[in-house]
């Protein structure tokens, strides 16, 4: 049985993966030892699990006492043993084939409380599924695929509710968080991301009358807990229409912010807004990294997030005040941050390249936090620019509505597989990217980096960090690679031969350290050789 208590201390069964993050922090960062500098050599091959669909595949598993639990595009659920990959059962949920969803049929995977999985589906249901059986307990519609809602984010369970996000930023959605109760599926609290007239934060929204009604406020990548605040801390996406600001005069609260919600009522503790009235799509769905070190001397609880934006903040995360922020990579679209953490906005002239473009200088890749470097390790996109054409968008329920579009700045020769070429019911807005990928070590007293690993091509994978030091991560190139945490240094790479997706995760049974991967169609798992 998992219960609420053990996801809170995750951090101390790390044979298990209970949790999208790992742990609630979003650290993402494992105790496992047994692979270490001196031996990540050794890995090898110990099972694959093979997608049914083509396509990129970001699903993040879990792992609760010796099983995995992974989705699988659209949204199957699939139950398999963590040791051999032997599966036991597959759900498959078909979403509505009227589903439209910006950049793919994504699902980042499920969270888990009891006996239960929570699948957050395309077509905008929350899913409750037995563990055991592989049946359906409960199935609750979240939101309108008519009006522009899908779902692609891994469900957070906190004490007894789920929590879920919403995707549909480019089509006239109005954003929200929403949070079931976990054995009945009733809805017990709903976060608007963006307030109606009269709430605190709609002066902020001066545009037409119902400019909020379509604002967006998407919120599609798994926030963070923090137990001791009782602080649900989650990112929000761009405000609607994407491109042509002049629809929506105004900072568009809660659009690019984090919110920190009370986890029982759902009610805003603070809020802290990255980019005011953005017309680059810079989603700030970033996961929170929450960490606790010393700040001018004394002890902090801090939130450190690497943003879409291109710059790097460190935030307190009791009260949502800014502590520094340093831009991470160049960035054009501001010249700096005023003492306030607000960005001074430098707009581009139309027609000429703004960066980081449309992807950001960092997307929804999670991060990750190793508490013996000190250190943040974030996969980042250089050199990488769009132009922008903004037009006026009008609304029509459902359809993509974002005022324009762009076109990557600079295509470099060669550039990598389109991650956004895909087939199926769904629209896809981008057909071409370009920059290069790096996973960079920031140091959180500066914001400077402390080393650079680049790659060939951009990268979609997180990170994962051990407590031996190590840094595992991939790239659009198929290769996974062994980083040394402290400089950066290749320690091991093998090709995999597809795009690395998602943030690799460890886990153990008997014993024994697993690491596991997805590249391309396939979940790959890799040990140390088996002591004979
Ligand atoms: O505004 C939104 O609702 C929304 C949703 C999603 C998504 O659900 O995958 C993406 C984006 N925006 C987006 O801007 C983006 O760059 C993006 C990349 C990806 C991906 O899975 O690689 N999803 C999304």
């Amino acid at each position: 049985q998992l219960t609420s208590e053990r996801i809170e201390a995750a951090a101390r069964e790390p044979h298990n993966w209970l949790t999208y993050s790992g742990t609630y922090d979003g650290q993402r960062q494992s105790a496992l030892t047994e692979v270490n500098k001196a031996n990540v050599r050794q890995l090898e091959l110990k099972w694959i699990l093979q997608d049914r669909v083509v396509g990129i595949w970001e699903a993040n598993p879990l792992v609760v006492d010796g099983k995995m639990y992974v989705t699988q595009r659209p949204n199957d659920v699939v139950a398999l043993d963590a040791k051999t990959g032997k599966v036991f059962w597959i759900y498959q949920h078909e979403p509505s084939p009227d589903t439209k969803a910006c950049c793919g049929a994504n699902n980042r995977g499920l969270a888990m409380l009891g006996n239960t999985l929570f699948m957050a589906t395309l077509d905008s249901w929350l899913v409750a599924i037995d563990a055991v059986s592989g049946q359906v307990l409960w199935k609750e519609k979240v939101a309108e695929t008519a009006e522009g809602y899908s779902m692609t984010g891994a469900p957070l369970v906190v004490k007894d509710k789920v929590i879920v996000g919403v995707a549909g930023g480019e089509l006239g959605i109005r954003g929200f968080l929403a949070a079931y109760d976990a054995k009945t599926g009733k809805e017990a609290w709903r976060f608007h991301t963006i307030p109606a007239p009269g709430e605190p934060g709609s002066e902020t929204w001066q545009g037409r009358n119902d400019a909020w009604k379509t604002g967006g406020g998407p919120t599609w990548v798994t926030g963070s807990y923090d137990p001791s605040l009782n602080l649900i801390y989650w990112g929000v996406g761009n405000p609607g229409p994407d491109w042509n600001a002049a629809q929506r005069p105004g900072d568009n609260l809660y659009s690019n912010s984090v919110v920190a919600l009370d986890a029982n009522t759902g009610k805003l503790k603070w809020h802290f807004q990255f980019t005011p009235r953005d017309q680059y799509d810079y989603d700030s769905v970033q996961i929170p990294v929450l960490v606790d070190r010393e700040w001018n001397g004394k002890p902090a609880k801090l939130m450190l997030w690497a943003n879409r934006n291109g710059f790097f903040y460190v935030l307190d995360r009791v009260t949502g005040k800014f502590l520094l922020g340093k831009n991470f990579i160049p960035v054009n679209w501001a010249s700096g941050l005023d003492a306030d953490g607000h960005p001074i906005q430098t707009p581009p002239a139309d027609g000429t390249p703004v960066y980081p473009g449309v992807n950001g200088g960092t997307n929804w890749y999670p991060p990750s936090y190793s508490p013996r470097t000190g250190l943040m390790y974030v996969p980042i996109w250089e050199n990488y620019a769009a132009i922008y054409r903004r037009e006026e968008a009008e609304h029509t329920p459902g359809n993509f509505f974002v005022g324009g579009g762009f076109k990557v700045a600079a295509p470099t020769p060669n550039a990598p597989t389109p991650h956004m070429a895909d087939s199926g019911p769904v629209l896809n807005q981008a057909t071409e990217e370009t920059g290069n990928g790096a996973i960079i070590a920031i140091d959180p007293r500066t914001g400077n980096r402390v080393w650079t690993h680049r790659m060939v091509g951009v990268t979609d994978a997180g990170i994962l960090t051990t407590a031996s030091d190590l840094v595992f991560s991939g790239g659009r190139d198929g290769y996974f690679y062994a980083l040394d945490a402290r400089s950066g240094d290749v320690l091991w790479r093998v090709n995999l031969g597809g795009i690395v997706a998602m943030a690799p995760i460890t886990y153990a049974v008997d014993g024994k350290q697993y690491i596991s991967v997805i590249a391309g169609r396939n979940l790959v798992t890799f040990a140390l050789p088996d002591r004979r």
